[in-house]
């Protein structure tokens, strides 16, 4: 059981009062103040003594005083130039620790690599709530070592990450990032558990990376087949087939028609919900779409044109962008 010794009421006042601290509600300081939610945060995270985690958003370090005893390296972006001493003192204390202070979404991975002593395998935060999303994101898209991120959100980010197709809360973001991870656990953290108290609910989340395009995870091949076949990815074109009969006479089912882009992918998501209520072929093609080309790939696809947007899971949106990409309506 890794805890902090930070993670309790009275050792943050001493920490805030010592350094002189009052905490910044624009920039999203609510520190954490209850151990069990620190435990099952780090449970989640399952560190096994050698990993380099990335951590943003330190505040007065108490998510990291656990970081450090469970990680291999811990190295964590804070953007207060106030908190600078506090993490100072941790540093001296840890040398598994350091720090770089800027705007998380500025750093360049380059420069968080090299203070990690390597790539980073894990991204563990309480993270800043007006920017938690894009930072999850942008993280997956741009780091691909990062195997896996538990985070800190607010419930409503929650809620959106790990929505299902033909839900409300299912849109553009939650397809985007399905295309890196999924979510593999989840709890709920109230109010009373930060110092002080946001007037939002909470919930950490741990995502999973899938490997995406010619490396889907088998249970995305299996969503994209419709069978139990044994999958193979062909060339280096990255054309995904999976083999429809077990491989005994080799005859395959092509399933990518092409290779879109992660950024392919995210023009057609980001079209296809730009106006929600609108069905996805208007959507689309008020949104920069040839409707030929659209009609087209929706036959391919077997997606009727009448579909909304929230109706289409992960794999139908890579089947669509592949079959754009091959008609070159993505160009
Ligand atoms: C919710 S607090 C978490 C503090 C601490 N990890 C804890 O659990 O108690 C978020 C922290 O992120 C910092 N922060 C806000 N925006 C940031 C950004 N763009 N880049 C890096 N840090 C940021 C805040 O200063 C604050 O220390």
């Amino acid at each position: 059981m890794t805890t902090s010794p930070l993670a309790n009421p009275s050792a943050t006042r001493e920490i805030l009062e010592a350094f002189g601290l009052a905490t910044k509600h624009r920039l999203g300081q609510n520190f954490l103040i209850d151990n069990h939610v620190i435990e099952r945060i780090m449970d989640l995270a399952e560190l096994t003594g050698s990993e380099r985690v990335l951590e943003v958003g330190p505040g007065i370090g108490t998510l990291t005083l656990a970081l450090v005893q469970a990680a291999g390296r811990v190295t964590s972006i804070e953007m207060d130039s106030e908190l600078e001493p506090v993490l100072s003192a941790h540093a001296i204390d840890h040398p598994n620790f350091n720090f770089i202070m800027g705007d998380a979404l500025a750093v360049p991975p380059a420069q968080i690599a090299e203070a990690l002593g390597g790539e980073s395998e894990l991204l563990v935060a309480n993270l800043p709530y007006n920017v938690a999303a894009t930072i999850i994101l942008q993280f997956f898209q741009t780091m691909p070592s990062l195997r896996r991120a538990v985070v800190m959100v607010q419930k409503e980010v929650a809620d959106r990450i790990a929505a299902v197709a033909g839900t409300k809360v299912y849109g553009a973001y939650t397809v985007k990032l399905s295309l890196y991870g999924e979510v593999t656990g989840r709890f709920e953290v109230p109010p009373r558990c930060f110092m002080p108290a946001p007037h939002v609910d909470s919930a950490v989340v741990r995502i999973d990376r899938v490997g995406f395009p010619g490396t889907l995870s088998d249970r995305r091949v299996d969503a994209a087949c419709g069978t139990d076949a044994p999958v193979s990815t062909a060339g280096s074109d990255g054309v995904l087939t999976c083999d429809s009969n077990g491989g005994q006479d080799g005859a395959s089912v092509l399933v990518l028609a092409g290779a879109p882009s992660a950024e392919d992918i995210a023009r057609v998501v980001d079209a296809a919900f730009a106006q929600r209520r609108k069905t996805i072929r208007n959507s689309m093609s008020a949104n920069g779409f040839d409707k030929a080309a659209l009609d087209a790939a929706f036959a391919q696809c077997d997606i009727a044109s009448t579909a909304r947007a929230e109706t289409l899971s992960t794999i139908e949106f890579v089947q669509l962008a592949a079959a754009l990409a091959a008609a070159s309506a993505l160009s």
